[in-house]
């Protein structure tokens, strides 16, 4: 199990890059399960998921290819065959990212085992509102051993209004519909830009999709799609976590290759906390301290294009860095605070009532050893040793691999004192949980 050895009190400064998505890979990736044809994507970032997804893939039949060129990664994924329609427990319980596979199994095969994800350290991952929506499109779904068996020979459009507003349910649904009989109307749809994203590929494969982006989405199915190129947008929750960085370490730190306009819940943010942001064009952002000192402002998660959850732990850190109280209220997830605890460790004054926790700043930190618990809790971590007094230790960075590339290099780069010391392999038992 790799640690990550930090020295806090040095501004980062320079220039840091913003890789692909993450969350828009994913779902990108498993899309090329609708077609026989060659889905060549571009910007894909080197971290951890995207090797359990290549995984993932070809352990149903698919030939999948990664490769650097230059500083960009490229896969190629081949589904001419899919002979083993199954996501198993293996997978699944280290990314539940995992449960995108069903849509386009069912669809394109009309058969999809994937193992029930359960739950992670960030609380319950139920896919009931994807089952509830295959059902509506006329699968047959059991549940046996562990596994959601979905069938259907051809999945028929159908009316659905989701429950409540889930990312890769709507992505799971948009990918069965594309291939279903008919035309497929969902509402109360995420709004998130890694679903515009994924419309982009799926249209560019040849489906036919109007309103990607808004709370109603509407497909007109085809029987078959063909094979496309397309380049992976960049990351927003990791170009947010190094304009934190720059922020919390009173910087003055680029955040360059990053889509502004998905940043805005974020940089309106550090703007009312006191952080200096200023936008070079459409692509980078450039964050630098003031003279006063930060103040204190309260953040309430929210669906896209609200305060992300996925930089709600970050900017935790940022909070126990700024003077007065700062209300941070988490409504996505029921158990998302699993870096407090390691965060108060470090010095910092933070009470957890249900899913509200209050933030009294400013804290003088001070280094030691951490724990991390998922992979937002540990960049928080990193987020809070950047400033602390002395060297953190933090052990359990395989939860950061899952969606930071290479961040030590880049956090190096722009001044930061972190290694990466490799130690022993972790136990089977203690192998990352997602979340
Ligand atoms: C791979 C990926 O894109 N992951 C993101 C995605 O996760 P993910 O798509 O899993 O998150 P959802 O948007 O589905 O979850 C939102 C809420 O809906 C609930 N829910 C979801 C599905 C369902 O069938 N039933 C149900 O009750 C969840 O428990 C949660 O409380 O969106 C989250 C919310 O922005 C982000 O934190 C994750 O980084
Ligand atoms: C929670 C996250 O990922 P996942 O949905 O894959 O667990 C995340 O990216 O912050």
């Amino acid at each position: 199990m790799d640690k990550f050895l930090i020295t806090g009190g040095r501004p980062l400064t320079g220039t840091i890059h913003v890789s692909g998505a993450k969350n828009s890979a994913l779902p990108c990736m498993a899309a090329a399960i609708l077609t026989e044809g060659d889905v060549i994507l571009e910007n894909i970032p080197q971290v951890r998921d995207i090797d359990t997804e290549r995984k993932l893939l070809a352990s149903m039949g698919a030939e999948v290819e990664l490769w650097d060129d230059g500083d960009i990664r490229r896969t190629r994924i081949r589904c001419a065959t899919l002979s083993d329609p199954v996501a198993k427990y293996e997978i699944v319980k280290t990314m539940r990212a995992s449960s995108l596979v069903l849509g386009p199994l069912v669809a394109r095969t009309g058969l999809a085992r994937v193992a029930m994800p359960g739950g992670c350290a960030i609380g319950g991952r139920p896919i009931d509102l994807h089952l509830k929506g295959l059902e509506k499109m006329g699968a047959a779904i059991t549940t046996q051993h562990g596994y959601i068996e979905a069938r259907a020979d051809r999945l028929r459009g159908a009316h659905i209004v989701f429950d409540k507003i889930t990312v890769t349910g709507t992505e799971d649904l948009l990918m069965a519909a594309v291939l279903a009989d008919g035309e497929t109307v969902m509402e109360n749809c995420a709004r998130e830009p890694e679903v515009i994203d994924l419309a982009a590929l799926l249209t560019a494969m040849g489906a036919r999709i109007h309103g990607a982006g808004t709370s109603t989405i509407r497909v007109q199915g085809v029987t078959s799609l063909s094979g496309a190129r397309h380049r992976i947008f960049p990351d927003r929750i990791e170009a947010g976590t190094f304009l934190i960085a720059g922020a919390i370490t009173a910087g003055d730190l680029i955040v360059a290759d990053c889509n502004i306009s998905h940043l805005g819940a974020l940089i309106a943010k550090l703007q009312e906390v006191g952080v200096r942001v200023d936008t070079l064009g459409r692509e980078a952002v450039r964050v630098r301290s003031t003279s006063s000192p930060l103040q204190a402002a309260d953040i309430s998660t929210e669906e896209y294009p609200g305060f992300p959850t996925d930089m709600q732990a970050q900017y935790m850190a940022l909070a126990t860095q700024a003077d007065g109280v700062s209300i941070v209220k988490e409504n996505i997830f029921e158990n998302r605070f699993m870096h407090v605890q390691e965060l108060a460790r470090m010095g910092a004054n933070i009470r957890v009532e249900g899913r509200t926790a209050t933030v009294r700043g400013k804290s003088r930190l001070s280094a030691t050893n951490v724990m991390c618990s998922d992979l937002r809790a540990s960049a928080s971590l990193v987020l809070a040793a950047l400033v602390a007094d002395g060297q953190s230790v933090l052990d359990r960075v395989y939860h950061m691999d899952r969606g930071y590339e290479r961040i030590e290099e880049k956090l190096r780069a722009v001044g930061a004192k972190i290694a990466r010391v490799s130690n022993v392999p972790a136990p089977q038992s203690e192998e990352a949980l997602a979340g």
